[in-house]
């Protein structure tokens, strides 16, 4: 939201969850939507899950670096491209967050190679899942641009209470990792025409930043480590 009266704090939600609020700045957030709209062109462009179990996901998606599809990872889009690289530039941008949250980079898996990018309209949301199929624990980094959401921060245990809810405005940044990095959460909702006007963007674009701990594939389109998808992954679940 534009010129709010008064800033908002850091807060940590949970112990190794924290949101930094405003922590990209105008400039940053007109870049990084720029490069969205490049990002979710074809080929290897933004897409709609169908899950195996017939659900259809609301908000769409891109991966950069890996794209995931029902039951593995993969390195070739659906439309048969190669999925787009993982831009440098995005490693440093979660190197600067997990110093900027933590105080210091972790030392474990901190390869970070895969953007899941989600764009959210009006009615889209998200149902409570954890993301667990990455194989390194380095701490996931989300960034929100454009509306505000209701996002739910929750336990390791289930889908259920206890939970947080708390929004997700343009330029936050929100990194869970450490004894929070498999908590469920979720997006409820979203809160259309928050979106800051300077933006010129409708509906919420999230980027989360991952270290999926896989090996490269030799060939595109080959099987990341055999391991299936979890029934209750993001992308498995019906929206
Ligand atoms: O949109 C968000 O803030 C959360 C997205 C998310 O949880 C995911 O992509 O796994
Ligand atoms: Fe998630």
């Amino acid at each position: 939201m534009d010129g709010e009266l008064f800033p908002r704090d850091r807060t940590e939600v949970a112990p190794g969850a924290v949101l930094l609020p405003d922590w990209l700045d105008e400039q940053r957030q007109r870049e990084l939507v720029a490069a969205c709209r490049e990002w979710a062109r074809p080929p290897a462009g933004m897409r709609t899950v169908r899950t195996p179990g017939g659900g259809v996901m609301s908000a769409k998606v891109v991966g950069l670096g890996w794209q995931w599809r029902p039951y593995y990872f993969s390195k070739t889009a659906d439309d048969g491209s190669p999925v787009k690289p993982f831009p440098p530039e995005l490693g440093e941008l979660a190197r600067r967050a997990t110093e900027d949250v933590f105080g210091r980079v972790p030392d474990d898996g901190l390869e970070y190679d895969m953007a899941l990018l989600n764009f959210y309209d009006a009615k889209a949301h998200m149902g409570m899942h954890q993301d667990k199929d990455e194989l390194s624990k380095a701490p996931v980094i989300s960034l929100s641009l454009g509306d505000t959401c209701v996002f739910r921060f929750g336990n390791t245990e289930s889908r259920s209470r206890p939970y947080t809810d708390l929004e997700l405005h343009s330029g936050d940044l929100f990194v869970f990792g450490g004894p929070s990095r498999l908590a469920f959460h979720g997006v409820p909702r979203i809160l259309p025409g928050t979106a800051p006007a300077w933006l010129g963007l409708t509906g919420r674009l999230n980027l989360t930043l991952r270290a999926t701990g896989l090996t490269p594939p030799t060939g595109s389109g080959a099987r990341g480590p055999g391991r299936p998808l979890r029934a209750d992954s993001p992308t498995e679940e019906s929206q």
